[in-house]
């Protein structure tokens, strides 16, 4: 049963939890555990047991707090390990997954949506009001009872237009991943150098490289010399440490991109614009920190392919497929078709995901649901926890490669040639029936808009890294660069919000060959 049923503040548990954390500092793993025994496995063994609890029972936290007063790296482990999933229960749950982030009036994301508005994208009451005050929903049709509001009042319908017509399209997110490969090529040649050995710190060089080349993509490079130091400040926004100046940043560059747009001049109806980026690129403004998301994914994709030479040169001898030389430059570019057809390379990026993508989707009862039995009324809270979907045993476990670790070859089946009659087989990609079990994106109205360029960034990374490099493990070390005697981890403090980072870096030696 991987849905989470979370009332609003305010239920016994909740209040004892906080009331206590805070006045007598309780530490964390205690409460936690005191929650776990007193509320929640009682209630998991009922639930088990088919008898549905009254939404007073229901489970008592809600994400936001806990995150900070417990530990949800152990509460998650603890969760996937109490739940037992597999077989019937689990497909139980895969189906109250879809439910839950289908296309439904009755199920939303618009209240969890305006909390992080307010907490994280400092909108000021005025928007936030319009968007509170907008009930006509994310979709093209307005809810019944929303039919009569002018069009230029559906806020949420106008996001989500911009969403589906220029982050999802291929048109625009491929020219931005041009846009993002000669970025990233420049930044590599900027940091090795041809057929001498350097020393790089991997998490540290891919934190910077990755992100300052993927801002000049979105939003173009003038951004980035507006502001020296915008990359930092983005990181230390992510830690949630200073967001301030990275908003103050970020209202800077659109400040200047707006004195210097001709919005009568041709740049109007362009792809990419050097002002702006892509034309993407400004709204995707107020969720720029998702991009954090693709960092931590790339860098466990290399941490694996650099502590495995073998899987390396097989990569290797995959992705050089995907190159083409260009009859006028003569020069060596990727074919960005060519790349996402790629099975060992797409097994690896599937995988990476399903280990280290860990967020709990929300979304709100708008009018009541029955699922299972359990009648769920307005205003109730729901989560998916990705990580029970990922890490499930029945659906992902295979013989010497249990769930919980990566393999790269997991999603790879061989496929008779018959058809040719040639004879022997082929890889292919095989994901048939996990589609709810594999939600790294979300899904519905909600569904990441930003996962076509995401995949074409990732994969432009690894595959440019790869197919020019050759590469040496040295050491793993602290994020610091201090040395240390253990592999790199899930930093437990992302655990239920994104991707979640290492917790240590890599130093490795790598030799630029073209
Ligand atoms: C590996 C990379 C990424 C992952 C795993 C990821 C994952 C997600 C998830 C799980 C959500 C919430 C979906 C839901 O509630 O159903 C989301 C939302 C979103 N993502 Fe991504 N994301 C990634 C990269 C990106 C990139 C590169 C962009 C922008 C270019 C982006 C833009 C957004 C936006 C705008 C939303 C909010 C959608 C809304 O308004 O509801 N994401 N992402």
């Amino acid at each position: 049963m991987a849905l989470n049923v979370v009332t609003a503040l305010g239920t016994t548990a909740m209040e004892f939890i906080t009331r206590h954390a805070a006045a007598i500092a309780v530490p964390a793993t205690l409460i936690l555990a005191l929650a776990v025994m007193t509320t929640i496995i009682p209630l998991l063994r009922r639930s088990q047991g088919k008898q549905p609890p009254s939404l007073s029972d229901t489970i008592p936290f809600v994400s936001n707090t806990y995150q900070y007063i417990l530990n949800l790296e152990a509460f998650l482990a603890r969760a996937v390990s109490a739940w037992g999933l597999g077989g019937s229960t689990f497909s139980a749950g895969v189906q109250n997954i879809q439910l839950m982030l289908g296309q439904s009036n009755d199920i939303v994301s618009e209240p969890f949506m305006i909390m992080v508005f307010q907490n994280m994208w400092n909108f000021t009451p005025e928007d936030l009001a319009k968007f509170a005050t907008d009930k006509s929903g994310r979709l093209q049709h307005p809810r019944v009872e929303s039919e009569t509001v002018p069009d230029r009042q559906r806020y949420w319908h106008g996001v989500h237009h911009i969403y589906s017509e220029y982050m999802t399209k291929a048109r625009y997110s491929s020219r931005m991943a041009d846009k993002y490969a000669d970025f990233f090529s420049t930044q590599l040649a900027a940091h090795s150098t041809l057929d001498e050995w350097t020393s790089v710190s991997l998490f540290g060089f891919v934190k910077q490289s990755m992100a300052h080349s993927a801002v000049a993509a979105l939003l173009g490079p003038h951004v980035l010399g507006l502001n020296p130091g915008y990359v930092d400040k983005f990181w230390a926004f992510d830690d949630i440490v200073m967001y301030i100046p990275f908003h103050a940043a970020t209202g800077r560059y659109l400040d200047a991109a707006l004195a210097h747009f001709d919005w009568d001049g041709p740049e109007a109806a362009s792809d990419w614009e050097e002002h702006f980026g892509s034309a993407q690129g400004f709204m995707s403004l107020i969720v720029f920190a998702l991009n954090a998301n693709t960092i931590p994914i790339t860098t466990w994709a290399l941490y694996e392919l650099v502590k495995d030479p073998a899987l390396f040169q097989e990569v290797r001898a995959e992705v050089l497929q995907a190159y083409i030389v260009d009859a006028t430059t003569g020069e060596r570019k990727i074919d960005v078709q060519k790349l996402t057809a790629l099975p060992l390379l797409q097994s690896i990026y599937t995988e990476t995901l399903r280990v280290h993508m860990s967020l709990n989707l929300t979304r709100e009862v708008n009018n009541t649901v029955v699922v299972e039995g359990y009648s769920l009324k307005k205003g109730a809270v729901l989560q998916a926890i990705t990580q029970l979907a990922h890490l499930d045993e029945a659906t992902w476990g295979r013989e010497g490669h249990p769930a919980s670790e990566f393999w790269a070859h997991r999603h790879l089946k061989h496929v008779p040639r018959l058809e040719k009659g040639e004879g022997g087989s082929v890889l292919e990609l095989f994901m048939a029936g996990k589609s709810g079990s594999f939600v790294p994106f979300g899904g519905g109205p909600s569904i990441c808009p930003g996962r076509v360029f995401a995949k074409q960034e990732i994969l432009l990374t690894l595959v440019i890294v790869v197919a020019r490099f050759d590469v040496e493990f040295v050491a793993w070390t602290k994020l610091d660069g201090s040395p240390l005697d253990r592999s790199a981890r899930d930093d437990a403090t992302y655990i239920g919000s994104a991707a979640v980072p290492p917790d240590r870096d890599m130093k490795l030696r790598w030799k630029r060959l073209w």
